[in-house]
């Protein structure tokens, strides 16, 4: 039984209930590092579940980098305002970051490389799905400052703006596979927890960043979250490869990319929590 109460103290910035969860997720390293199979992308197709992969991070949401992005996602999307059109990039099965935009951008783009994720989302969108969003959901609308009842409201308003499901693929470009006339389109463009677990190399990590911001207009958001330092990442109880980036590789990747962090300007901010980040930028 999920304890709500619990999962509000945990969303909140102050009072991250650190050193018990520090302690859960090294009991989980221990148990999973004696599974010595490390999972790479060319495995993902087979051995991503989207099932065990919502089931995991999105039931309680006691993953602290999950709730990071739950924690400071409204706040950005708060400072940027109203937008055209937004891009969730790599969205997996996911809807959270479409629910947190969903008062202001006119229209919800969803996209991703599985085609069991993309099947989710497709279910979700027609009320299929059988996953309850509610946790995560209400975390959102706490952070908002809105009252839980608007939960329902929120779901339809975020339904109703699903305007696409695409399949996507960070090593192309156009990276997205939307019709042409959005190509290059995208006022915000959010892509959480991806890019370094699709990459082998620096060199594919700094393309697919080109190649992912290329969607985004002018004078557009980049909003990404990310790890910092970390050679792997687990979930459904397998090990999955992750590129080891630090903050400088990062940023310096933004940077030749075309997206700035920059000063005086309000929507620009980089946040992060003992290696988990989230950083919004702007195309210039
Ligand atoms: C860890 S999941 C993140 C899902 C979601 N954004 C979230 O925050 O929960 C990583 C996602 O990257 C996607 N992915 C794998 N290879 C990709 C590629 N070449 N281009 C874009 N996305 C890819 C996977 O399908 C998966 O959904």
């Amino acid at each position: 039984m999920v304890n709500v109460f619990d999962i509000e103290v945990q969303a909140r910035p102050d009072v991250f209930k650190q050193k018990e969860q520090e302690n859960s997720v090294l009991q989980e390293k221990e148990e999973i590092e004696k599974n010595e199979t490390i999972y790479d992308r060319t495995s993902f197709m087979t051995t991503f579940s989207t099932d065990a992969y919502l089931e995991d991070f999105y039931t309680k949401v006691e993953d602290p980098a999950m709730q990071m992005v739950l924690k400071f996602l409204p706040l950005i999307a708060c400072r940027i305002g109203s937008i055209d059109r937004l891009l969730d990039f790599g969205a997996g099965p996911t809807i959270h970051v479409a629910a947190t935009f969903r008062d202001y951008a006119k229209e919800l783009h969803l996209a991703d490389y599985l085609p069991q994720n993309r099947e989710e989302l497709i279910a979700w969108k027609e009320n299929r799905s059988r996953f309850d969003w509610s946790t995560p959901l209400k975390m959102i609308l706490t952070q908002e400052g809105s009252a839980w009842e608007q939960l329902q409201e929120m779901i339809t308003r975020t339904r109703n703006k699903v305007h696409g499901i695409y399949h996507c693929d960070c090593f192309q470009n156009p990276s997205v596979d939307c019709p042409s006339h959005l190509h290059g389109t995208f006022d915000v463009i959010v892509t959480i927890f991806c890019v370094e677990y699709c990459c082998n190399s620096y060199e594919e990590y700094k393309n697919a960043i080109k190649n992912i911001a290329g969607q985004i207009k002018s004078g557009g958001h980049f909003i990404m979250g990310g790890i910092l330092e970390e050679t792997w990442c687990s979930f459904g109880g397998r090990k999955f490869t992750c590129l080891y980036i630090t903050k400088e590789m990062m940023l310096e990747a933004l940077k030749e990319a075309g997206l700035e962090l920059l000063e005086n300007d309000k929507t620009c901010n980089f946040y992060e929590i003992n290696g988990m980040f989230m950083i919004c930028a702007r195309r210039i």
